[in-house]
């Protein structure tokens, strides 16, 4: 029992941590980092699932709040010793101004930097994405690349310019001396398309094949590959990462890491119909139904449309010029550094993440019904 007492000593903070990634994160932490005293979690919105939490072992703190709040991410921070910021507005839709996913994604990353620099923490890890890397607008194929296969990443749309700046801030912060003068360490994780249990647009994908009938129409190449991974394998790679940060400083600090595991690699859907599949969906053709320049002007509509009703409603449909780019683009990473800094292995296998992953469909679908 002392012994328990004495190893709980550690405070994390997870910003963001009542989202689709925030929330596997938290319990990840609360499962497998036995040294956790306390674990705040800070986001917009607080989720109900919260409470169930808070009586276990750990002190579960949540805290609403906003990160673009200096003062709000101020106080949260405050006396923890890691900071894991996931929190961010995903917008490749148009449901937001650029300005405010700027807002959101860039200032509050900065808020987050300062706050630790102000108070003292000096471990901060941060959710990045394979979008700053690519795909670039020219559709260039990243083809089972790593962190160090060169690659012109070139950016207009608002999301992944924000979290390509928001990176950089954070690896340009590695190194700054935090209140009491110790080195802030910090490193970023890029995670692949995520996939798992809570996935919205999976959500959304799976409705949209109930309406038309059980069925999904092929829209892109079966060839062209994208990168997935299982949201229980992110989580523990943030856990496994924040972990090792404190014991391998000058190794880790400054880096960055693809988030991967043995998610097959297959083209957006039919990596899909691996779950969508089980739930009585069917993918409809071998090739593609409608040819892409087709595909590209009713992109373009969507886009146009959304622009003329944007006064009156918000249209937001999952095609868009850039999510078609997007989905029809190469991108796949085939890398094992995270493997050789911090020892991180797959937690969660191709096939458990696969079970994992219908079973939350088949029960989300049970609900419905
Ligand atoms: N979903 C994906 O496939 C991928 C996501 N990422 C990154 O992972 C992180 C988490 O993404 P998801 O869990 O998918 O998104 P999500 O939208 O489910 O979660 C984001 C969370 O951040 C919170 N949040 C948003 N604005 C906030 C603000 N101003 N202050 C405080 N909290 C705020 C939201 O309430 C939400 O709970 C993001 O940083 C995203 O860029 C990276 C690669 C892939
Ligand atoms: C109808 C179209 C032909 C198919 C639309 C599919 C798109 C909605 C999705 C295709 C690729 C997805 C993105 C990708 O997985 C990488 C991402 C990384 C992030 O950091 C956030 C999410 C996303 C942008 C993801 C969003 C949906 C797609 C564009």
């Amino acid at each position: 029992m002392a012994d328990s007492a004495q190893a709980q000593k550690l405070v994390y903070l997870v910003t963001g941590g009542c989202g689709f990634l925030g929330e596997h994160v938290v319990r990840m932490l609360l499962q497998q980092e036995p040294r956790l005293r306390e674990l705040r979690i800070f986001d917009l919105h607080l989720g109900p699932w919260l409470e169930e939490l808070k009586t276990g072992p750990v002190q579960v703190t949540a805290i609403q709040g906003d990160v673009t709040q200096a003062h709000e991410v101020a106080a949260a921070v405050a006396g923890a010793h890691v900071v894991i910021h996931t929190a961010g507005l995903v917008d490749v839709f148009g449901r937001a101004s650029p300005e405010t996913i700027h807002e959101v994604n860039v200032q509050g990353t900065k808020n987050v930097i300062e706050a630790c620099v102000q108070t003292g923490t000096q471990f901060l890890v941060y959710t990045s994405s394979m979008e700053v890397v690519g795909p670039n607008i020219k559709g260039h194929p990243f083809y089972r690349g790593n962190e160090d296969t060169p690659y012109e990443a070139v950016h207009r749309h608002p999301y992944p310019s924000s979290k390509a700046r928001a990176e950089q801030l954070v690896l340009e912060a590695n190194g700054r001396k935090v209140r009491g003068g110790l080195p802030l360490v910090t490193c970023a994780l890029r995670p692949t398309g995520i996939y798992g249990e809570g996935h919205q647009i999976m959500r959304d994908i799976y409705y949209q094949g109930l309406r038309l009938g059980g069925r999904l129409f092929r829209a892109i190449p079966a060839s062209v590959e994208h990168g997935r991974v299982y949201v229980g394998n992110v989580a523990w790679m943030h856990v496994l990462v924040a972990r090792e940060l404190q014991q391998r400083p000058a190794l880790m600090g400054g880096q960055v890491y693809f988030c991967y595991d043995k998610s097959p690699y297959k083209s957006y859907e039919d990596f899909n119909m691996e779950f969508l599949g089980p739930c009585g969906l069917r993918l409809v053709g071998t090739r593609p139904l409608l040819p892409y320049w087709l595909l590209m002007l009713l992109a373009a509509l969507n886009a146009l449309l959304q622009w003329l009703l944007r006064p009156l409603l918000l249209y937001a449909p999952l095609l868009n010029p850039y999510t078609l780019a997007m989905a029809n683009t190469t991108f796949t990473v085939s890398t094992n550094k995270a493997q050789r800094h911090f020892g991180y292995e797959p937690l969660f296998s191709w096939e458990e993440s696969r079970t994992r992953t219908i079973r939350w469909m088949q029960a989300m679908d049970s609900s419905a019904q």
